[in-house]
């Protein structure tokens, strides 16, 4: 019979460490984000979420001054490894930002955007992916009559979905969220999070997030991160109910933070 590994972590992070200059802003950060499972990142300004979120498809590389050391390995691979295609691992491990941040073109472009830089050509094949990937965000009934019209005359929150079906158009495996829905007002909010939990059938997702109850309602694992520490890493339920950390628990009730 075959050999075959299976591995239900996406990513396994051993003993990461980041600085910016002389910063220490991660600190021996030892993590493994199971697939198919949402993870959240909380903790109070300044922690390093969005920094440690940056490290999982090497967006941070395009800050200036960085210095890591350690290991995080996607799929078994260490992409601290010079070698690796980093054209390759953003297709695989897409990101989404705070805000929206369609480009100034069509709806269709944005979402045809990651398919064309990979070398797909032709029309019905780039329809077929535009297609999906506004339905698999619940936009295409929305926009289905003005995929020519510019993306940013969307709304925020269609917007924010459109920046989610342009991430999905590559075909990852994982979707970074970077406080996906801070901008947005209540209603685009709850879209996002039931967006969330529908895709989770399909990706693995990481999302930081400010907000305690949308990590609750959301994810399956809460990791919790003070001064450039991971605290505490637990499933969802026992993070929010019976953490084993008492700065975790004060966190959460709001004593700091
Ligand atoms: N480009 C940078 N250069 C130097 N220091 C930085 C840079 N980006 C972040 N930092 C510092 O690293 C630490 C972690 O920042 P990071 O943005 O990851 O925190 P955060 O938890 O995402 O905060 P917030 O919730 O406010 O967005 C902070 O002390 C921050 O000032």
């Amino acid at each position: 019979m075959a050999n075959i590994t299976v591995h239900r972590q996406v990513f396994q992070i051993n003993d990461l460490n980041l600085w910016y200059g002389e910063h220490h802003a991660l600190k021996s950060i030892n993590f493994p984000i199971n697939k198919k499972e949402v993870t959240a990142i909380i903790g109070p300004s300044g922690c390093g979420k969005s920094t440690f979120i940056k490290t999982l498809n090497l967006m941070i590389n395009y800050v200036p001054n960085v210095r890591m050391t350690g290991e995080i390995n996607y799929n078994g691979q260490n992409i601290l490894n010079e070698k690796m295609d980093l054209v390759e691992l953003r297709k695989n491990v897409g990101m989404v930002f705070q805000k929206g941040n369609p480009f100034p073109q069509s709806i269709f472009d944005n979402v045809a955007y990651g398919p064309r830089i990979h070398g797909i050509k032709r029309k019905t094949h780039l329809d077929d992916i535009v297609t999906k990937s506004l339905m698999d965000v619940a936009l295409w009934d929305e926009v289905k009559d003005r995929l020519d019209a510019p993306a940013l005359g969307l709304s925020g929150g269609q917007q924010q979905r459109l920046c989610i079906a342009r991430a999905l158009a590559t075909k990852p495996d994982v979707l970074l969220m970077d406080e996906p829905t801070s901008a947005l007002d209540p209603i685009s909010t709850l879209k996002i999070e039931q967006l969330i939990l529908e895709l989770k059938e399909k990706y693995t997702i990481v999302i930081v997030t400010h907000n305690m109850q949308q990590a609750s309602r959301v994810s399956d694992q809460t990791a919790f991160f003070l001064m450039g520490e991971l605290i505490e890493k637990d499933s969802t339920s026992k993070i929010f109910s019976n953490p084993s950390n008492e700065r975790t628990e004060g966190y959460i009730t709001g004593r700091f933070g």
